[in-house]
């Protein structure tokens, strides 16, 4: 069974491969730098894995716990993804592709393999709300024409947290009030205001842009915080990370699998 992981930098999720797409998906917060415990904990019940692809955007270090973690349970070495300058119907924007998140990289091949054959005259805007909330627009043909990168929700309030005296402990309730009337709710409420300011004032200039309708997708962790304080309308898809990772999965599977075909098939 084919493990599909996504490192973020608050949480990681996880799934299998079945059919061509990611089933039993899972998530945990992890630890800043040691994950080893994380993952003990969390797959000690996963059985007869035989590959282990990750999209990592957590660092060098965390990458090194995967491997040295799926090495001695597993006797698997992880394969991580890198953006590329093309593939899977997708352009990358970026000069030097491999610099793009590869969490951005694979939402966008999985919004392009979705929308490839239902609509494939409209230009899709992805905004994913983690650590960090990313925005991407994939022009109608697939061309990426680049993104934005903010602080997430709970990134402002730590911000605030780590560089104020008078913030401290915020509650992670995130109530959404004009005007708050203690500190906690006034940064939950300062961030959510920020973020649903910068996210419709993103979506009428990039509807400018790209001239005409286009597709809104909304993902990650903080994705039901948020959506329903936006002024446009959004189609939610959870865990697009993993449909990417599942779309490239399904691609080096079948690649594998035509090579030892073809390898059988040579006299
Ligand atoms: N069950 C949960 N436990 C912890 N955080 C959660 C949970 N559900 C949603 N979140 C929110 O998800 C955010 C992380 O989203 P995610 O997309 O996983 O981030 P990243 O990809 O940057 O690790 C957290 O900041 C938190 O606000
Ligand atoms: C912007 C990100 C930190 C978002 O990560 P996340 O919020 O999912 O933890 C990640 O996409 C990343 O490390 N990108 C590399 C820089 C770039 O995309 O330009
Ligand atoms: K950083």
């Amino acid at each position: 069974m084919i493990l599909l992981v996504d490192i973020g930098n608050s949480r990681i999720k996880w799934a299998q491969l079945h059919g061509g797409k990611p089933v039993e998906i899972k998530a945990m917060i992890r630890g800043k730098t040691g994950i080893k415990r994380d993952l003990s904990k969390a797959w000690k019940g996963l059985e007869s894995i035989s590959q282990v692809i990750v999209a990592n955007v957590g660092g060098s270090k965390v990458a090194e716990q995967l491997r040295e973690w799926s090495q001695s349970n597993w006797q698997i070495t992880p394969e991580f993804l890198i953006a590329r300058s093309n593939g899977y119907g997708v352009r990358n924007a970026y000069s030097i592709p491999e610099d793009l998140g590869i969490d951005r990289w694979l939402g966008l091949i999985a919004v392009r393999q979705r929308y490839r054959n239902v609509d494939h005259n409209s230009a899709i805007c992805i905004i994913d709300c983690g650590t960090a909330i990313t925005v991407d627009v994939l022009a109608a043909g697939g061309k990426h024409l680049g993104g934005l990168i903010v602080p997430g929700l709970v990134s402002m309030s730590k911000l605030l947290v780590d560089n104020t005296a008078g913030v401290n402990e915020i509650n992670g309730k995130m109530e959404h009030s004009l005007l708050a009337s203690t500190t906690s709710a006034a940064v939950n409420a300062g961030a959510l205001y920020a973020t649903i300011s910068f996210i419709d004032r993103i979506n009428s200039d990039v509807a400018a842009e790209v001239k005409g309708e286009f597709k809104r997708i909304i993902t990650g962790g903080d994705a039901l915080r948020i959506l329903p304080l936006l002024r446009d309308k959004y189609e939610h898809l959870p865990d697009l990370v993993l449909w990417g990772l599942a779309q490239v999965a399904r691609n080096t599977v079948s690649k594998a699998k035509q090579t030892t075909s073809v390898d059988y098939a040579t006299p």
